[in-house]
């Protein structure tokens, strides 16, 4: 019997990053319901965010703009299945479509790249750190006000290079995306939860698809994984509590521990200065709730001038 390939159209970003998630994606959908390669196509797209390197994301528009393209492709039928780093993805998607699969998460923490040197300690007074996300300028001038953190943008190759020459000290990466590179040995400290929070979503592939188009979803059951899916679905309430503009600093991170997650989030000022933080547990079976009543805390808590209310 002659069958109609591909099966299934994924589609991606075309940075390095999300073609490899892409292909992990589609590695797994081969494996496991034991399909010839060719059976799912990986197809690239080019969305906004890619063509935008010369201003901070939050000042572009923010989050969404790594999705807009690949959402329209998928309502218009020209993929089926859209893969996304779960981090670049706005808190409420477009009517229609929905995600119905994560891989297993990947180390959540954020690494340090510097010139020299092998701790955040290593720093010298003054030494120039590059980074785009607030997130990550907020928590580092909370730990060391004295460094000088200033915009970097472009891809984990550009900003790498950045670095070895010397036009910046340092730079900080997600672990998860240095590692899906081949380039974790590139990381010269990993920074604890305990006082550097992820993004919401970091480290997590998420997969988005058309709402009701059932036999899609069902081929990602065997693929998904439950635990870091309810982890995201904690921490995706929690933001969407919040801002969802990234304009503020926001930190969050849920873990499963057999039955119970532990929720913990943080909202700093831009400078570093001002810090709120949140823990909370619950039942595996009340993420969404846990996740809402988190954010709500913490918005009860911030002040006004950090978060619109
Ligand atoms: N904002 C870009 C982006 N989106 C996801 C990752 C890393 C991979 C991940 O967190 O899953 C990165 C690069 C980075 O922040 O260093």
């Amino acid at each position: 019997m002659t069958q109609s390939l591909p099966r299934l159209r994924l589609g991606t970003r075309g940075s390095p990053l999300a073609l490899w998630q892409a292909h992990a994606v589609r590695d797994a959908l081969v494996k496991a319901h034991g399909w010839a390669p060719e059976a799912v196509e990986v197809q690239v797209i080019r969305t906004t965010g890619d063509a935008i390197t010369d201003r901070a994301l939050s000042e572009a528009g923010g989050k969404g703009l790594f999705t807009k393209e690949l959402e329209e492709a998928l309502l218009d039928r020209r993929i089926d299945l859209a893969v996304h780093s779960a981090k670049d993805m706005a808190t409420k998607l477009p009517d229609g479509l929905h995600l119905v699969g994560y891989l297993p998460r990947a180390d959540v923490r954020d690494a340090l790249i510097l010139r020299e040197g092998s701790s955040l300690a290593d720093l010298k007074p003054g030494a120039k750190v590059g980074t785009a996300s607030l997130r990550r300028e907020a928590q580092l001038r909370r730990l060391r006000p004295d460094l000088q953190v200033s915009l970097l943008r472009g891809n984990v190759h550009t900003r790498l290079s950045k670095v070895e020459s010397g036009e910046f000290d340092g730079t900080l990466l997600a672990l998860a995306g240095l590692t899906r590179l081949g380039m974790a040995d590139k990381a010269s400290a990993l920074l604890d939860v305990a006082d550097f929070l992820p993004a919401v979503g970091q480290g997590a592939v998420a997969i988005e698809s058309r709402f009701g188009d059932i036999a899609v979803d069902a081929l990602l059951v065997p693929v998904t994984c439950p635990a870091t899916g309810l982890a995201l679905r904690v921490e995706r309430a929690y933001l969407g509590e919040l801002d969802g503009s990234c304009r503020t600093p926001i930190g969050g991170l849920a873990e499963v521990q057999g039955e119970e997650i532990r929720f913990r989030g943080v909202v700093l000022s831009p400078d570093g200065s001002r810090y709120y933080e949140i823990v909370r547990y619950g039942p595996a079976n009340r993420a969404l709730e846990l996740g809402l009543a988190a954010g709500q805390e913490m918005r009860a808590m911030v002040p006004a001038d950090l978060l619109p209310h």
